[in-house]
């Protein structure tokens, strides 16, 4: 790490917390999928999230993102309780999420797609037009905002994906897995992306099972396994945690 980005990482480290998480616990009927989950981020942190298959990883984002009501636990956003507020307020207070499967409306274009993101966000037609250029010009999609969402390939759906959610407007950006599946060229070009949706002070949690890919953005790693936190904190020491080897025994880790 530079010395800059070192002294990034501390001042976020030091920072009262943007978002928060106490004892979050969800299930589905029988199945416990997440339990007594407690972490913080800070203003313009990233944090990445492994874990096996199945670990509670998506259950955690979705729940923050207000997808669902947690069956234990708060959520808190910027001092504010979010547990109960649904996605579309979660949305609107600055938590934006990107789903596993890239979900644009099909049948409108790219700038459309960003473009309703964007007036859902907030501001009148202006500011929506000017929003979602912006965020097409971030996420490198200029060229193809008049094609046809469908018409577009994996990398281009994940990039059109990131661009929707940064065109509401968020402080808090959630990625679920959105290296997934792609060469890894395409991975660091996303990675040229996040990386930059950073450095404007978005704060990031991004689910990536790659974690040499994850590491070029996030500063602090957090494992889950079988729905519980095993370990925060520094990523090199995560990944040599005696109980994070435990959980990827026969999983590789990259
Ligand atoms: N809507 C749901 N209904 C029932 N069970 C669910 C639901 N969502 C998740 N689960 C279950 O909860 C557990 C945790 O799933 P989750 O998707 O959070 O894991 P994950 O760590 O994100 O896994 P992966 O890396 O495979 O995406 C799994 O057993 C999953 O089958």
């Amino acid at each position: 790490m530079t010395d800059a980005a070192e002294h990034q990482a501390i001042g976020a480290a030091r920072a009262a917390p943007i978002l928060s998480a106490r004892n979050l616990g969800k299930s589905f009927g029988a199945l416990r999928a997440m339990s007594e989950v407690t972490l913080d981020l800070a203003p313009g942190e990233a944090v990445g999230i492994v874990g096996p298959n199945g670990a509670g990883k998506s259950t955690l984002l979705a729940a923050l993102a207000g997808s669902f009501l947690p069956s234990e636990g708060t959520i808190t956003f910027d001092g504010r309780d979010i547990t109960r507020a649904g996605a579309a307020e979660v949305c609107h207070l600055g938590i934006a999420k990107t789903h596993q499967i890239p979900k644009p409306f099909d049948g409108l274009t790219v700038f459309e797609n960003v473009r309703v993101a964007a007036a859902f966000g907030g501001g009148g037609d202006h500011a929506a037009d000017e929003v979602a250029y912006d965020a097409l010009k971030l996420c490198r999609m200029l060229p193809l905002a008049n094609q046809r969402a469908e018409r577009l390939g994996l990398l281009d759906r994940k990039r059109l994906e990131v661009a929707r959610a940064l065109a509401t407007g968020p402080r808090v950006i959630l990625l679920d897995e959105v290296g997934g599946g792609l060469t890894d060229a395409e991975a660091e070009e996303l990675v040229e992306i996040i990386r930059a949706i950073r450095a404007r002070g978005t704060a990031i949690i991004w689910i990536e099972h790659i974690v040499h890919v994850l590491l070029q953005v996030a500063e602090r790693l957090i494992c889950m396994d079988a729905g519980r936190v095993i370990a925060d904190g520094d990523p090199e020491a995560v990944m040599k945690d005696p109980q994070v080897m435990e959980a990827y025994l026969g999983h590789s880790v990259e």
